[in-house]
């Protein structure tokens, strides 16, 4: 493996294959009857949305009205920031009093991604709770850092972004109509928006069988609209038998996923997938994604309307995305002696519907001690830490896949 860090080595089953299946199956939608007022076409592009969420959890799209000038723009202000010395990059590296900029540590499930990124908030300031502590209702602003190099890096970006919202909004509005739903039923919780942009760069990589520039993970937030490059690496666990898909470039389009919080609001009527990113030998690759989430306060639940007493119980407790977040946080600046911490401290969210009581609770109160033990520096006696971090271990990963936990899949974000 020569200089490669251990750290980038994925556990054998979860090891990319380099024969890609690229499959036709991802829809590819065209959002032109939106420049129009038709409403039977629009009521049959919603209609087509609602389908891809649900059969896939992904789809791409076109003529979806973000100027080209400003996507390519933001791209090459990318890649002319990541190609600079990490002397320079690390002028604006994220800490732990500014979690925005540019980093290049960042673990998923655990496993170091092949890759670096730059992160910034749409809204300045963002503002989110000072800690996951239930009754610590004190909130923490968040800034952006923005480099001098390249100039115009900071334009591009908030052009860029005040376009991709734009665009966040219609397909939010095209999903409530899927779903029955008035257009504009979810816009309120995006009101004080935590949605955040990501530039995303894959160096090439020595050992592309054996690394993963993000690993498996699903996102967060409501929704995620991402830009990628030509050079393709995206992979979609299918859902009718978990194979893993690439998703085929295609010029100018996005793909746009539904994260976690859709999930819970259409009460499992949408799905967010399994992803990740393969990396390459050959080609250093760049992707943007923005992640669109609603405001700190919103208490993410099942919508009313979805429900009834009968097949459509609620399927999920109600969480509070801000605390969610925060509790992310912590854990993206202390390296905790735990495995899947992040799934184990959130459990009950999705999993207190679906899985049996008694295992339930054991499961969460190992997790509870572990995670105490780990936040605290492990100041609970060492010699405990290990059995617990093997039976929570055993726990999490013993999970059917559909009860694994909101935050437990969840690698992106803040
Ligand atoms: O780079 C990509 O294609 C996807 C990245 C991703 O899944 C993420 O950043 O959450
Ligand atoms: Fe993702």
């Amino acid at each position: 493996m020569g200089e490669v860090d251990s750290a980038f080595i994925q556990a054998i089953e979860h090891r990319p294959k380099l024969a890609v299946t690229e499959a036709d199956g991802i829809p590819l939608i065209d959002l032109s009857p939106l420049n129009s007022s038709d409403s039977n076409a629009i009521a049959r592009l919603a209609t087509e949305i609602g389908d891809a969420c649900k059969n896939w959890g992904f789809f791409q799209v076109i003529n979806h009205g973000v100027p080209l000038d400003c996507r390519e723009k933001i791209e090459s202000a990318s890649r002319t920031f990541f190609t600079q010395s990490l002397e320079e990059k690390s002028k604006v590296r994220r800490g732990e009093l500014s979690p925005m900029g540019y980093y290049d540590g960042e673990h998923t499930k655990n496993v170091r991604d092949w890759k670096e990124v730059f992160d910034f908030v749409v809204e300045v300031p963002t503002l989110i709770p000072a800690s996951h502590e239930p009754d610590d209702k004190e909130l923490k602003m968040l800034h952006n850092q923005w480099p001098v190099y390249p100039p115009k890096f900071r334009e591009a970006c908030e052009d860029y972004t005040r376009e991709t919202e734009k665009l966040s909004y219609k397909l939010l509005e095209l999903i409530s109509l899927s779903l029955g739903l008035p257009a504009k039923r979810f816009n309120e919780f995006f009101k004080d928006t935590t949605s955040f942009l990501r530039l995303n760069y894959y160096p090439r990589c020595p050992v592309p069988h054996l690394a993963l520039g993000v690993g498996r993970h699903k996102d967060a937030g409501a929704l995620t609209v991402l830009a990628q490059d030509a050079v393709g690496g995206l992979e979609v666990k299918r859902k009718t038998d978990g194979e893993w898909i690439r998703v085929k470039p295609t010029p100018n389009a996005y793909i746009v996923n539904v994260g976690d919080i859709t999930q819970v609001w259409s009460n499992d009527k949408y799905e967010s997938v399994e992803h990740r990113v393969m990396v390459n030998s050959e080609k250093e690759r760049f992707s943007i994604p923005f992640f669109f989430n609603p405001a700190h306060y919103t208490m993410v639940e099942p919508l009313k309307e979805l429900l009834d007493d009968h097949q459509n119980r609620a399927k999920y407790d109600a969480f509070n995305w801000g605390k969610f977040v925060a509790a992310r946080n912590l854990s993206n600046f202390k390296k905790l002696d735990v495995e899947n911490i992040q799934i184990l401290s959130f459990q009950e969210i999705r999993s207190v519907m679906l899985m049996d009581p008694i295992l339930f609770v054991e499961g969460i109160a190992e997790a509870a001690k572990v995670y105490t033990a780990a936040v605290k520096d492990a100041s609970v006696g060492l010699q405990e830490v290990p059995p617990l971090k093997y039976k929570a271990n055993a726990f999490s990963e013993n999970l059917p896949s559909d009860q694994t936990t909101i935050t437990g899949q969840v690698q992106d974000g803040l």
